[in-house]
């Protein structure tokens, strides 16, 4: 749960700090340490009983404001005096594995990394691994090229170009490769830079007389990762050094990855000489997510925070955000910073709540598959007999009603609607008509519908929060 808090805390210092001068903020809660959530209430940790006093007087308000922010109907701070000794052991942001019996608390060290993979994991940030990388259709081809490139560095594709919509995973796998590549060879060195970073980088080598430097940082690399390369274009200066960077790397075996929101025939304003060079080894893209690798991805995050969220919670959240997967997450720690403010187990009512302020309930995205098994689970039958080939009405009726509400709830074709019951699109367009038909007219179907179209358009009817 460690980085959940740090997520609320980070958003309750985000608020405070629109709301208070910079000295105050400097003054008193740079030095705040967060306890974490317990029981609904934020735990701060203070230096001293002085300030315990001066945070409930003077900041209580202001707190519970920022925690209402994040959707805490009920918003409770509460204080700790922090012990000295206790103090300085919160500090470091990973924790030390635990003392044995008989070692000093200031001995415990890690075994130090050879000195370049320290240097490499520097860049790198460790959540981004290929272990932590949900792979589906949306990205599989990126993922593989990349895979490749990992086990065969400057051999394989080279450069390997990535390119996709912001928050899509495009520097999630740069950083992979970086990771398989320090962990399989420590001593290979490996260089993430951003665009931005690198042309800073040059400016400041120029200004400082500092060329043999900066060639000597860039040209030395075993694999050059460079974010966000779209930002070349235009930069005439900057992409003439590329190019020579490029190229020394690339007549040396040198790997290349780069990562662009577009291909490199669409960046304007670049080099021809570099765009073909781009062209040279391997152009992927990633494409939005799936539902399922959406899914999938909640997943893995809730469990990799030790999060336990029930399935139908992600779904939701899922249906919610749709195309960045930066978002997702972020919609993900909004749910888990709700329930765990207003101390209430996950459900999709307060699912839907936390996240009612960002996103408009009418955009929550109903699925083929809900409305499928929401009507199964109505008329109380599997949801594959419902798309089997029974044609007595017990099985018609309720195939009848999941085709209308697919239809009415979802912007699907009807030969998309067909597909999925195995059918035509004919036999989707009569039971559209054959339902319309009788509503108002059969009492029992007309409520059905009602129930089901409730059911699946307003989670919050479902349940009512605490
Ligand atoms: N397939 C995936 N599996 C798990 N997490 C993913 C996946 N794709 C993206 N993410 C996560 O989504 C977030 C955004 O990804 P990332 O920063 O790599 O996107 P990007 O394409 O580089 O975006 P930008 O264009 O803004 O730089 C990261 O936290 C990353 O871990």
């Amino acid at each position: 749960m460690r980085l959940i808090t740090q997520e609320i805390w980070a958003d309750v210092l985000g608020y405070v700090r629109k709301n208070i001068s910079e000295v105050e903020y400097h003054t008193w809660f740079a030095p705040v340490k967060n306890l974490g959530v317990q029981d609904g209430s934020l735990v701060l940790g203070v230096r001293n009983s002085f300030a315990q006093e001066w945070f409930r007087k003077h900041y209580l308000e202001l707190l519970e404001d920022a925690l209402r922010s994040l959707g805490a109907q009920n918003p409770q701070v509460s204080f700790q005096v922090l012990p000295a000794v206790q103090e300085a052991m919160i500090l470091p942001q990973d924790p030390p594995p635990a003392p044995t019996l008989g070692q000093p608390l200031g001995q415990i060290s890690r075994p130090a990394p050879p000195a370049v993979a320290a240097e490499n994991r520097k860049s790198l940030n460790p959540k981004y691994t290929f272990e932590n990388f949900v792979v589906g259709p949306n990205n599989n081809l990126a993922h593989a090229a990349a895979l490749a490139v990992a086990e065969s560095p400057g051999k394989a594709y080279n450069p390997l170009f990535i390119y996709g919509d912001v928050g899509l995973g495009k520097t999630h796998l740069m950083h992979a490769v970086g990771h398989y590549m320090t962990e399989r060879y420590p001593e290979k060195r490996v260089e993430y830079v951003s665009t931005e970073s690198f042309t800073n980088d040059l400016i400041n080598a120029i200004r400082d007389d500092k060329m043999t430097q900066f060639r000597n940082r860039y040209r030395s690399v075993d694999l050059l990762l460079v974010d966000d390369i779209q930002f070349l274009g235009g930069k005439e200066r900057t992409q003439e050094e590329f190019f020579h960077t490029f190229n020394a790397l690339y007549e040396n075996h040198k790997q290349i990855i780069l990562s662009s929101d577009r291909p490199p025939k669409d960046i304007e304003t670049l080099a021809g000489r570099l765009r073909s060079r781009f062209e040279w080894g391997l152009i992927t893209d990633i494409q939005s997510p799936e539902f399922e690798t959406r899914v999938a991805i909640l997943k893995m995050n809730a469990e990799h925070n030790r999060i336990d969220i029930p399935q139908e919670v992600l779904e939701l959240i899922a249906r919610q955000v749709t195309s960045n997967i930066r978002e997702l997450e972020g919609a993900l720690m909004r749910v888990v910073a709700f329930a765990s403010l207003n101390n209430v187990p996950f459900s999709r009512a307060v699912a839907a709540k936390a996240l009612s302020n960002v996103f408009a309930p009418q955009e929550v995205k109903v699925e083929m598959m809900d409305v499928l098994r929401s009507t199964a689970a109505h008329f109380n039958m599997p949801p594959d007999v419902i798309r089997g080939s029974g044609r007595v009405r017990e099985v018609v009726v309720p195939r009848q009603v999941a085709m209308y509400l697919i239809r009415e709830l979802t912007s699907h074709s009807l030969p998309e609607i067909g597909q999925f019951f195995g059918r035509d699109h004919s036999t989707v367009m009569h039971a559209v008509s054959k339902v319309t038909e009788q509503l108002g007219k059969d009492p029992e179907l007309t409520a059905s519908v009602d129930a089901l179209r409730r059911h699946l358009q307003n989670v919050e009817d479902e349940e009512n929060l605490a």
